[in-house]
């Protein structure tokens, strides 16, 4: 990591480093004061996501079906797929709070991310200490790409939308399939709202 002048603030992003058993403890070694940000969404959604990426660069992979069931009689979901393993966000969570206090902790909700971009955002900069720059005005919603996207990219005076790679058409899961998840992650999800104060309506 670049050291960090006086009035700035040093960015790094993993997507990995949530669900790393290491992380933490690296992380705080290298600074105890760091804040952590978390962008979580419905871990049912995110693992249809995960998926809908996978199959993008390997189609030949089993369908979600298959992969998510040990036996699918039983319904026995295959906790160790990492698909379904990261969703279990409670636990992750336990790993990092060995390390660092609930404060320094950031949960952007995706659904929100979308749905009102301002709004989270907002959340994020008042988190980072920040004057709330990123407001209402900076977005709009296109229609095309069924995303809110920037009306002026950064150093352009043209609108950016985030690329093909964001906001893929998932395939159809079985309503079943997607209800037996629902009801795997529950648990999980109430201890999350319970650790975090706040209910991301994942189970309403
Ligand atoms: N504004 C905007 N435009 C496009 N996409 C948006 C936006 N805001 C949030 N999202 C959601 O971001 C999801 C992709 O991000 P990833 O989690 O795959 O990013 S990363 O690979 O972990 O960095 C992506 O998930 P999928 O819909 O499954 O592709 C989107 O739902």
């Amino acid at each position: 990591m670049p050291k960090t002048l006086d009035g700035q603030i040093t960015m790094e992003k993993t997507p990995s480093y949530f669900v790393t058993r290491e992380a933490p403890a690296r992380i705080s070694a290298m600074s105890r004061d760091t804040k952590l940000i978390v962008v979580v969404r419905d871990p049912v959604t995110r693992a249809i996501s995960d998926y809908t990426q996978t199959l993008s660069k390997k189609p030949d992979i089993p369908t979600f079906e298959s992969l998510t069931f040990k036996n699918r009689t039983t319904g026995l979901i295959d906790t160790s797929w990492s698909a379904i393993q990261i969703g279990i966000y409670a636990k992750h969570l336990d790993n990092w709070l060995q390390y660092f206090p609930m404060g320094q902790i950031l949960f952007v909700s995706g659904e929100r991310l979308i749905s009102d971009p301002a709004g989270e955002l907002g959340r994020v900069q008042d988190f980072l200490g920040l004057k709330r720059i990123i407001t209402d005005k900076h977005f709009y919603f296109n229609q095309t790409k069924g995303f809110p996207c920037l009306k002026k990219a950064e150093g352009s005076s043209k609108p950016h939308c985030l690329g093909k790679t964001k906001g893929r058409t998932h395939p159809n899961i079985h309503p079943e399939v997607a209800q037996r998840l629902r009801d795997f992650y529950r648990p999980f999800n109430m201890k999350f709202y319970q650790m975090t104060g706040h209910n991301f309506g994942w189970d309403d």
